[in-house]
């Protein structure tokens, strides 16, 4: 087991990355106050992962809350059914909710503690990639409006995050490369070599070889921990974790929660800051074609949703949580390895960029 951690004071908690951690019931048992435990999970989870769980959490009181799977789920209905859950279990202030699942169950058990008697603890252990290397880090939990992704939300940071690559086992190949595109992330705003790297592991992390697996995740946490230990509520250098997220969320508030994943929207996503860099002159088109290609090797697509025009684009990014006084501010690429969050370009190149031919610049590439 390789231990990491983030530095946030007294809302400092260890990350602990390994295999079959969820049997390790002393491990988690370091991070809970009561006797009280309330599990957080969706119905694609629970019949794999709850009952190994509740064994390893021998002892306490536990109840536990099975919701529906998928984005489309991640809204106010759901996160009554949890306090509904817990009311009716009689859990009191000294209970700890844990979030066992993928991104979409971490935000909404996260946001569930943060309310729930004014404020719970809780723990992560996240079995998807995608919040193994990302959203179980960091404290962002929340729900999504019809409006717009993630808009009613808490800082809210776990006690622990417990990440047990051997779940990774049963997740289809599809959400594997979803959470490709935030690995990916962090090579491009803040570590090229680790974008280097990840060119010459991509099949073996596609494979789900555990060698790769294991370094990814560790390298992906690292950096997602000292940028969030770096500015824990966003008001500067965090907003760099959002590349390729403000034409991302648009993608998947558009088509409807759930029919593009996060993680591919997110790519699709990052090819437009690509392009939108390299036509400010930021980075060359050799810069931009390396990145695409490796979103291709990674299963990902790198073309935004053909029935979405320009307008479309802009109706959504209107609402981006990064748009201050009514100003856009876009993360894009100074170059390989470093972002910059800005509004420092003309509409323009915003323009052209939303009505690219990204189709025929996959096919060059594919
Ligand atoms: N809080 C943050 O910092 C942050 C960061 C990135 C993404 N997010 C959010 O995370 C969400 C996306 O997370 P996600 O990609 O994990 O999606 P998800 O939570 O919907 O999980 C993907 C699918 O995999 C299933 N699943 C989970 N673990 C499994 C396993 N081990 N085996 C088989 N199936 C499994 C789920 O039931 C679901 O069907 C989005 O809502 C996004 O906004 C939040
Ligand atoms: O942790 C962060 O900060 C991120 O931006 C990570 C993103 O990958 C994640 O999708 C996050 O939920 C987006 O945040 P939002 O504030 O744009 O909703
Ligand atoms: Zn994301």
């Amino acid at each position: 087991m390789h231990t990491l951690h983030v530095d946030l004071g007294e809302r400092s908690y260890p990350i602990y990355i390994g295999e079959q951690l969820i049997d390790r019931g002393e491990l988690l048992s370091r991070h809970i106050r009561g006797k009280q435990v309330a599990i957080i999970t969706n119905d694609t989870v629970a019949p794999l992962y709850l009952e190994r769980l509740k064994r390893s959490l021998n002892g306490f009181a536990i109840a536990s809350v099975v919701l529906p799977d998928g984005e489309a789920h991640k809204n106010w209905q759901t996160l009554q059914l949890i306090f509904d859950g817990l009311l009716q279990a009689r859990h009191d202030r000294k209970t700890t909710l844990i979030a066992l699942g993928g991104g979409v169950i971490g935000d909404m058990a996260g946001f569930a503690a943060a309310c729930y008697q004014r404020g719970v603890e809780f723990i992560q252990i996240p079995t998807t990639l995608l919040s193994q290397v990302d959203s179980s880090v960091g404290g962002k939990t929340g729900i999504n409006h019809p409006l717009g992704k993630n808009m009613v939300g808490a800082f809210y940071q776990p006690q622990a995050v417990l990440i047990d690559t051997a779940t990774l086992k049963t997740l289809p190949p599809r959400e594997l490369s979803a959470g490709l595109a935030e690995v990916i992330k962090y090579g491009l705003i803040c570590d090229e070599p680790f974008l280097g790297w990840l060119e010459d592991h991509v099949e073996e992390l596609r494979e789900l070889d555990s060698a790769a697996l294991k370094e990814a995740i560790g390298r992906s946490c690292a950096a997602k921990a000292r940028v969030v230990g770096a500015d824990e509520r966003e008001t500067g250098v965090r907003a760099t974790l959002n590349l390729g997220h403000t034409f991302g969320h648009a993608i998947e508030t558009h088509q409807g929660y759930g029919a593009w994943l996060h993680g591919e929207a997110v790519s699709a996503g990052t090819v437009m800051a690509l392009e939108m860099s390299q036509r400010l002159g930021w980075i060359t088109a050799a810069d931009r074609d390396r990145a695409i290609r490796l979103l291709q090797r990674a299963g990902l697509p790198v073309v935004p949703p053909s029935d979405m025009s320009a307008d479309d684009f802009m109706h959504h990014m209107a609402v981006d949580k990064k748009v201050l006084d009514g100003q856009l501010r876009l993360v894009l690429l100074r170059r390989l390895g470093e972002a910059v969050v800005t509004s420092d370009f003309s509409s323009d190149a915003l323009e052209s960029t939303l009505r690219a031919d990204y189709g025929a610049m996959a096919q060059q590439l594919a």
